[in-house]
């Protein structure tokens, strides 16, 4: 893992929103599309802020979420709301979205449909993740009902209700976050600094994030 600190957030977004779009630009040389797969929750709005002005070939670019709370895009805790209203705007409007909600009452009747849909866009070509104080990442939690899948499992999706979740999630397993070609974490805080150091010395069932960081590059600012 690599961390990288910054003398500000504004800063780190404007940064981390930059080598996001040239990781793309590259992965655009030489494959037909490319993939961004992204977080919801508080942070990465001025990520997506800038990102959405980046001049590439967004049309390109296939767009979809690490995890999703499954509420309807009109709550106000829907990732996909998040990502439509902040990331597939100005240029990036051109790019294809792919859904990781599909409206049904729970994450597992619409499993078999999602996987089928996120089979073909695997291997993630550029991912970013968050990660909470309690050391998850994307909606793999720790003391969740289903951590074993999704830590050591071969599907892409998994459903999984967890204490530290408000209502149920689906979310891309460690397999699918550890095959992308490029991984980001981006927190900030001093609380999330100290999580990510403990982190490194706990197992992945202790602390989710422990599964993604090889190879990772975490970007940090204190506020
Ligand atoms: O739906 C979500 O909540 C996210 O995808 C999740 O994995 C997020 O990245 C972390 O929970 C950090 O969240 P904050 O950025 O809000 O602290």
């Amino acid at each position: 893992m690599e961390l990288k600190e910054y003398p500000d957030a504004e800063m780190m977004m404007l940064d981390l929103a930059d080598r996001l779009a040239s990781e793309l630009r590259t992965a655009l040389t030489s494959h037909e599309h490319a993939s961004l797969a992204v977080p919801g929750g508080t942070t990465p709005g001025p990520v997506f802020d800038s990102l959405c002005g980046a001049d590439l070939d967004w049309d390109r670019v296939h767009v979809f979420l690490t995890d999703e709370r499954w509420v309807p895009e009109d709550s106000p805790r829907s990732n996909t709301a998040l990502v439509r209203r902040r990331l597939l705007t100005e240029r990036a409007a051109a790019a294809t979205y792919v859904p990781l909600y599909a409206g049904t009452e729970t994450p597992e009747e619409a499993l078999e449909q999602l996987e089928a849909t996120f089979a073909p866009e695997m291997p993630i070509s550029v991912l970013l993740l968050g990660m909470g104080a309690d050391m998850h990442t994307a909606s793999i939690f720790p003391g969740a009902d289903r951590l074993d899948d999704a830590l050591h499992g071969s599907a892409l999706l998994v459903p999984m209700r967890a204490p530290g979740a408000a209502e149920p999630r689906i979310t891309l397993s460690a397999r699918a976050l550890r095959d992308a070609l490029s991984t980001h974490i981006v927190i900030t805080g001093a609380d999330k600094r100290e999580a990510l150091e403990k982190a490194r010395r706990l197992t992945p069932e202790e602390a989710p994030v422990a599964a993604v960081l090889k190879g990772a590059t975490v970007h940090w600012a204190e506020s």
